[in-house]
């Protein structure tokens, strides 16, 4: 039994389908079309907000004033362009764009009164990623990874010269490097290393005349992070998960080591910005899935929770203040809420402004499910959450169909939240459950690692133990779930219609992993160092790889299997996808697949996103809906 933060089990007979005359179906295309952010900037004058959104159905650069206005585009593409920074005299904004997904960015920039964006970098085998400018404008921090190397280092990009200057020399593999910010005026950087194969992390300060790197915080075996500093560049906003293994926010005095902590809490605290005053700290408390915001003082460590509603909050960008470090951007998403853009005053308790009005009239709280955080013990006693979406206006008579969402990553978090998938499912009738198995984050490093070296072992009992919680509660007929998810929640389906065959009667996968060795083979080197800290060496290992992968329990599936891939997925490549559809074809059984052109890891062109949408809807509707006028499910089992 793993040690989580303690929390009460939840009897599965209190979930309560409630009774709502306006519940109904929500339009796929509204939800489809309801639109998202990637980021979101303040002008240099904090009269204007950037932001990246898809209003168009591609994720382009829109201006708004900060009061609230028609939104203006400013750029177009098909590529989705984020990573916004500004000028410091306000004349230009910078971002990154890569190429139909394929994850290698070039630097742009376009003047904030619009025009033609130019190519800063032009490197088509260098990914240069999250830009950074310095206070007096003339230089840009950025993340600079070459395609065959297995880690990533600092940049500095001269912005009169175009000449870009290598600031770190990383040589360790799996390592990359991420600007936090300029410090000091601009003499140095505080910048984060980490590991992707152990996990462990650092805070550094970086010289930038030199680049003399100096650690201030640091050790084996523990992850520290850093959001900002004070003006002084003496106290920095950090976060590290010593001692206890759950993260943890606190003050830390760079020049003598101390730790000034927050208020005790079991649950992870992230420290996540630093106002550009220096006087303010940020820091997120995700308690079970559901995250919140306070501003803590710097100075006297005093801390003020913001008034976000309850939900999934957070900051956005790695600007999200006003120059005068007044208003703070911020996103706020429930089950019944899509997310939107809100400026919240850190000076008052005044309630957040929404800016954005992202969602169709149609996608709204008085229609939406409702969604509720439940726990239970898994097969060994180790307590797991979820997030369940219970449809209005259901029988408990052990007859309504149900599916279970498992998320990527497989160091990721289902969160209280918007979920598009949900959302349609739920209001159609069928209870989602999104586990969050062991191997997620949010619980604590012993649980975050108690997957690794058993991908789809345990972590899967814990999704069987969902959709067992499910049945208990009386709603749901056992032979009427399926499982869908994208990426390692793809791997899950997968695993889960091999390996435990008598549990799901239908699933749709997206872009998961089918052949762990063969995806490390053809994997760029820094992910295959993530895979090596997730399964160990894949040739000292080769049975670990084998027993963790869905190829090798495929020849017992039985569900009904969709799956959804990215033609050029990098991380995942069309290739896992085919294997899974010719081994099951030749099975006999029932399995489609559809490839989506241009489209990287994740769907971000409408079009497909609305084409996916409607499949999973099309798939569980064919496979675990009764047939009209009869008692029996679709499919003999
Ligand atoms: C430090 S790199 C992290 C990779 C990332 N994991 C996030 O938790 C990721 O891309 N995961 C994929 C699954 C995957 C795992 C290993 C190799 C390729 C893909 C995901 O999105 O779930």
């Amino acid at each position: 039994q793993i040690v989580t933060p303690n929390r009460p089990v939840t009897d599965p007979r209190s979930l309560i389908s409630p009774i709502n005359p306006n519940a109904r179906p929500v339009p796929l295309d509204d939800l489809a079309v309801s639109r998202g952010i990637r980021d979101a900037v303040f002008s240099a004058d904090g009269r204007r907000i950037f932001i990246s959104t898809n209003l168009t159905g591609r994720f382009n650069i829109w201006r708004i004033d900060a009061s609230g206005s028609w939104p203006v585009q400013l750029t177009q593409s098909d590529d989705v362009q984020e990573g916004l920074a500004v000028s410091p005299d306000g004349a230009t904004l910078y971002f990154m764009q890569d190429k139909g997904g394929d994850e290698i960015h070039d630097l742009l920039a376009v003047p904030t009164s619009g025009g033609e964006p130019r190519n800063l970098t032009k490197t088509d085998n260098i990914d240069e990623q999250s830009p950074v400018v310095s206070p007096n404008g003339r230089s840009i921090a950025f993340v600079s990874k070459r395609e065959e190397d297995p880690y990533s280092d600092i940049a500095l990009l001269d912005v009169a010269s175009g000449a870009v200057r290598q600031l770190t020399h990383e040589s360790e593999e799996g390592v990359r490097w991420g600007v936090v910010a300029w410090n000091e005026a601009g003499r140095s950087l505080i910048a984060i290393r980490e590991s992707a194969k152990t996990m462990d992390s650092s805070v550094w300060k970086i010289d930038v005349a030199s680049g003399r790197a100096v650690a201030v915080a640091q050790k084996q075996g523990v992850q520290f992070s850093a959001a900002g500093a004070s003006a002084d560049g003496r106290i920095v906003a950090a976060s590290t998960n010593e001692g206890s293994g759950q993260t943890r926010a606190a003050l830390l005095d760079a020049t003598t080591g101390k730790w000034r902590w927050l208020k005790r809490t079991p649950w992870e605290q992230t420290a996540t910005d630093v106002t550009p005053d220096g006087t303010t700290m940020i820091v997120r408390t995700n308690e079970d899935g559901r995250s919140s915001l306070s501003a803590v003082d710097m100075a006297s460590g005093a801390e003020r929770p913001l008034p976000l509603p309850p939900g999934r909050n957070g900051t956005i960008g790695a600007k999200a203040f006003s120059p005068d470090s007044r208003h703070m951007l911020a996103t706020h998403a429930g089950a019944d809420t899509p997310t939107e853009l809100y400026v919240v005053d850190l000076q008052t308790d005044a309630e957040p402004r929404k800016i954005t009005h992202l969602a169709m009239a149609s996608v709204d709280a008085t229609s939406l499910p409702k969604s509720e955080v439940v726990t239970f013990r898994s097969f060994d006693g180790t307590l797991v959450s979820a997030i369940v979406t219970m449809p209005a206006n259901l029988k408990r008579d052990g007859n309504n169909p149900a599916v279970v969402l498992p998320h990527g990553g497989p160091t990721g978090q289902a969160q209280d939240g918007f979920n598009r998938n949900a959302a349609a499912l739920a209001s159609r009738g069928y209870v989602t459950i999104a586990p969050n198995f062991r191997g997620s984050t949010g619980y604590g490093s012993a649980f975050q690692n108690a997957n690794r070296m058993d991908l789809g072992g345990g972590d899967l009992k814990d999704v069987v133990a969902a959709k067992r919680f499910l049945v208990d509660s009386g709603y749901v007929d056992p032979n009427r779930v399926g499982i869908t998810g994208e990426s390692y929640g793809g791997f899950m389906a997968l695993m889960a219609i091999g390996r435990t065959p008598e549990e799901f009667a239908a699933a749709v996968q997206s872009y998961g992993i089918n052949d762990w060795f063969a995806l490390w083979k053809g994997s760029e080197p820094f992910l295959q160092q993530y895979q090596k800290g997730l399964l160990g060496d894949p040739v000292n290992n080769a049975d670990v790889y084998k027993a963790s992968s869905p190829l090798t329990y495929l020849n017992r599936a039985k569900a009904p299997l969709l799956s959804l891939q990215g033609a050029n997925d990098p991380r995942v490549p069309r290739n896992q996808a085919e294997i899974v559809a010719s081994r099951l074809q030749s099975q006999g059984n029932v399995v489609e697949t559809i490839f989506y052109p241009d489209e990287g890891h994740g769907f971000t062109k409408r079009e497909h996103q609305t084409d996916a949408l409607k499949r999973t809807i099309e798939w569980f509707d064919r496979y675990l809906k009764p047939i009209k006028n009869s008692a029996s499910p679709v499919i003999a089992r």
